[in-house]
């Protein structure tokens, strides 16, 4: 391999999922091919039910494929879950309400058995990655919805996974306060260099946010588009009306559409 590939960081080749359900059988994701290099920003964009949740749930190793192949930094599923390949952030923040964000952080941390010492470094880093220096020792009900997310994303962070799945992590908050993390997650990731797949349910957000957006169709689910973005990768929030970016937008905007049942 060149140099200048990047490597593959999650690779699905015909990749199907299907789930035995009373009602029968339910084909969650059919044949799906998707190569995420190194470096990515994926999104993934479709109506309910496309199984974009279930796509990022195999990565994570919490759902087994029916068949086909896939592997995540080049190896199973179970093999990159054991060797804490990822961080995950949910929709919404999961923060438990009894500790601190400090120690909703420290929680991964205890359990993977680091030092007192290398836990606080690691927390003090990842709070000033997200914004957040000086609201460690805060409980989450003090802290705004936009504001727990960010801990959220600093809790998946902070044992270094150079992968990051996020499930819809702002779909319950306001269009401000997205716009604002938005920014926020395209400087964290210019500045780490993480790999991220991003499910979302919104068009601006995907074109705005990613390197390749993955469009989605239900029953069965699948990939019916895969748009590789010719944005620039420092994108101020104005580039939103760039006639590039009313394109791509308008290219998600058919592709969601042809796969919509309308039903
Ligand atoms: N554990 C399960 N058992 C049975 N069916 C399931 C299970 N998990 C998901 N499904 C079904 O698989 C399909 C894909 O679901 P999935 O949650 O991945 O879709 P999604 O695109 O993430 O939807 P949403 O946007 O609503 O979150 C749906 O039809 C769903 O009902």
């Amino acid at each position: 391999m060149s140099e200048k590939t990047p490597l593959s960081v999650v690779k699905a080749e015909d990749l199907c999922l299907t789930f035995n359900t009373n009602d029968g059988p339910v084909h969650a994701l059919k044949d799906v091919d998707l190569d995420v290099k190194k470096g990515d920003f994926v999104s993934f964009i479709g109506p309910s039910g496309c199984g974009k949740t279930t796509f990022l749930r195999v990565i994570a190793d919490l759902e087994q494929k029916t068949s086909g192949k896939i592997t995540v930094n080049n190896t199973t599923p179970e093999n990159a879950r054991l060797d804490r390949a990822y961080g995950y952030v949910f929709q919404s923040a999961a923060l438990y309400p009894w500790r601190t964000i400090e120690k909703n952080i420290a929680l991964p941390l205890e359990i993977m058995g680091y030092t007192k010492a290398d836990q606080a470094r690691r927390i003090s880093h990842v709070l000033a990655l997200v914004d957040l220096a000086g609201f460690g020792k805060k409980f989450p009900w003090q802290l705004s919805g936009g504001m727990q997310q960010r801990a959220s994303i600093a809790r998946a962070l902070a044992f270094d996974a150079d992968l990051l799945l996020m499930d819809e992590p702002f779909g319950a908050l306001d269009e401000i306060v997205r716009d604002h993390l938005n920014e926020q997650l395209l400087k964290l990731w210019a500045a780490t260099n993480k790999t991220i797949c991003f499910v979302t349910h919104s068009i601006p957000e995907a074109v705005y946010l990613s390197t390749k957006i993955v469009v989605m169709s239900p029953r069965p689910g699948r990939v019916t588009d895969v748009i590789e973005s010719p944005l620039p990768k420092e994108r101020p929030l104005d580039i939103r009306e760039t006639p590039e970016f009313l394109e791509i937008a308008h290219r998600v905007r058919e592709g969601l559409r042809a796969g919509h049942s309308y039903e």
